[in-house]
């Protein structure tokens, strides 16, 4: 292709959650500069999991046209504050909360931390700096009905079902936004003569060409791993989960709580999560298939949904799935960027995949390559930041088991101790001497920013003598105690005035939310 040649036409290839999410934000900010098609296959499953989103969505959301009432609706979605993980730090009885919230008085730089711990066998971390804590606790929404949409008195994302989420993304994309849409299976994948794709080949509609391809095929990565052979940097030494089984529970009654964060319970082998949305639960375990298979995987997830009081489904609607935790050496090659599984996939823990969709899609839109020999200059920062991002993410997802004092079987002792990568053993040695601050992480933009990780450390009951001495010695302990005192009246407030997350939702399909 010419280096002054224009990029005029986009093709995505795949209409899963990622390719249906990057055809919405690339048409809503570029439809008048470039022709946007998506292929999709009717024969090819999507991997249908995927429930629980980021904050980052109420900005897609909005960026993309889709108000919140029908997306709440139409995605049989519902309200969520952070996570609960129970039984990761130890076996038995022990929970903690990585709300989205940022710790009170940590945008303003002030160490919560130190102060903290010397009260902490009365209060855990999160209960101590965010009212979200106490929210979640009581299932709580983070919002009044009078609010106006995308807005909250707490950070929040959203629990959805994903067949649904990709079905409204799709109609808004090609009816609303112009996206043009075939359906048909593509066989090959066509080269020109400087290595860029030239077009691929479908079944039905034979070749369609285009300037710039985006990857979004999911786990097969037809054009940037199939055709550019681009390697798949395997992470599973560091994080051994690479099998799943999910199934979808009704709830026990109607009326049934619709908790506001999704729970994370540490299992023998791997962990389960449970997502309440507001007509049922999304319950899977994930696992390393190196020390349980599907059957004893199966068992322990019944265990754990008859323990909830709920019924086990039948065996024949638990859905298995397997995945090679990683990402590619390239996100970005020739005119062909990989966007969803195609470019990486670690695990579920911490919801970071669809955040990593909508962080991509939006880096394409903000740089989006007018010419070829831009694009050159786009792919390589386009690599360099993402390439970044994945190992942070694997930093940041390692750190909730390297924590863990789990001892009781050999999946915990070696997800703990073995290959922990460098960048993290050092955070972790730095912060034996103080807690983690914003400077502590290279990028502004970090996906896990040092809020994150202070929730993480001290729920799971990182601990240091060596911070106390600075608070006695340094802060002004009346800022401190007005700063903690401020969280507990907010927390109060909300449990006063805070519809719970089911009242909320019904009262959202009969009265909609204001858009003004
Ligand atoms: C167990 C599990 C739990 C997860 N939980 C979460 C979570 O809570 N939060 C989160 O953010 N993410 C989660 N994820 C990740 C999330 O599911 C994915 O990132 C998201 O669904 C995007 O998938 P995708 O669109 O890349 O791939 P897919 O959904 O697999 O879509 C691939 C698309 O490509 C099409 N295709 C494939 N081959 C062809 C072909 N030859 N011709 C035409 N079309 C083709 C398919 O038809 C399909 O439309 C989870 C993943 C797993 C495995």
């Amino acid at each position: 292709m010419a280096q002054t040649k224009q990029i005029k036409r986009v093709l995505i290839v795949g209409g899963g959650s990622a390719g249906w999410l990057t055809a919405c934000v690339l048409a809503a900010t570029h439809s008048h500069e470039v022709e946007i098609t998506l292929i999709e296959s009717a024969n090819i499953a999507t991997i249908g999991v995927g429930e629980g989103t980021w904050p980052t969505m109420r900005n897609t959301l909005e960026k993309i046209g889709i108000t919140e009432g029908e997306f709440i609706q139409r995605c049989d979605a519902s309200f969520k504050q952070g996570s609960e993980f129970v039984n990761w730090a130890k076996a038995q009885n022990h929970s903690y909360y990585h709300p989205f919230s940022l710790p009170v008085g940590f945008e303003q730089d002030i160490d919560m931390v130190s102060p903290w711990l010397t009260v902490k066998d009365k209060v855990d971390f999160a209960h101590a700096v965010s009212a979200q804590a106490y929210w979640c606790d009581e299932n709580k929404a983070p919002r009044l009905p009078s609010d106006i949409q995308f807005a909250g008195k707490a950070n929040y994302g959203y629990h959805l079902n994903a067949d649904k989420f990709a079905k409204l993304l799709k109609e808004h994309a090609t009816e609303r936004l112009g996206v043009k849409l075939i359906v048909d299976d593509v066989c090959k994948v066509l080269g020109d003569n400087d290595g860029d794709i030239l077009a691929v080949t479908s079944i039905d509609h034979g070749q369609i060409t285009a300037d710039l391809f985006i990857d979004c095929t999911g786990s097969k990565s037809l054009l940037l791993g199939e055709h550019f052979k681009v390697s798949w940097l395997s992470q599973k030494h560091i994080l051994k989960n690479d099998s799943a089984v999910a199934v979808q529970v009704m709830h026990s009654d109607e009326q049934a709580k619709i908790a506001s964060c999704t729970k994370s319970t540490a299992q023998p082998y791997g962990w389960i999560w449970d997502i309440a949305l507001p007509t049922r639960r999304g319950i899977g375990y994930t696992f390393a298939s190196e020390y349980c298979d599907f059957d004893t995987a199966k068992l322990q997830l019944a265990n754990y949904i008859t323990d909830q009081g709920l019924e086990a489904p039948a065996p024949s609607t638990f859905k298995e799935i397997k995945f090679n935790p990683g990402f590619r050496e390239k996100l970005w090659h020739n005119n062909c960027v990989a966007i969803g599984m195609s470019a990486g996939f670690l695990e579920p823990l911490e919801a970071s995949a669809l955040v990593m969709i909508e962080l991509s899609a939006q880096y394409l839109i903000d740089n989006f390559p007018k010419t070829h020999s831009m694009m050159n200059v786009v792919a390589n920062r386009f690599n360099a930041k993402f390439v970044y991002r994945w190992h942070r993410i694997i930093d940041f997802l390692k750190l909730h088991y390297v924590l863990s004092s789990r001892d009781d079987t050999a999946y915990w002792q070696t997800m703990r101790a073995e290959h922990i990568p460098q960048t993290l053993q050092e955070l972790l040695l730095l912060w034996q001497y103080q807690p983690p601050k914003h400077s502590d992480l290279d990028h502004i933009d970090e996906v896990f920013s040092a809020a994150s990780y202070q929730y993480v450390l001290f729920g799971m009951g990182f601990s240091s003598t060596l911070y106390q001495s600075a608070w006695s010695d340094q802060i002004n302990h009346e800022v401190i105690n007005t700063l903690f005192k401020q969280v507990t009246q907010n927390a109060q407030r909300g449990l006063g005035t805070l519809p719970t997350n089911r009242d909320l939702l019904t009262n959202i399909t009969k009265f909609g939310i204001s858009t003004i």
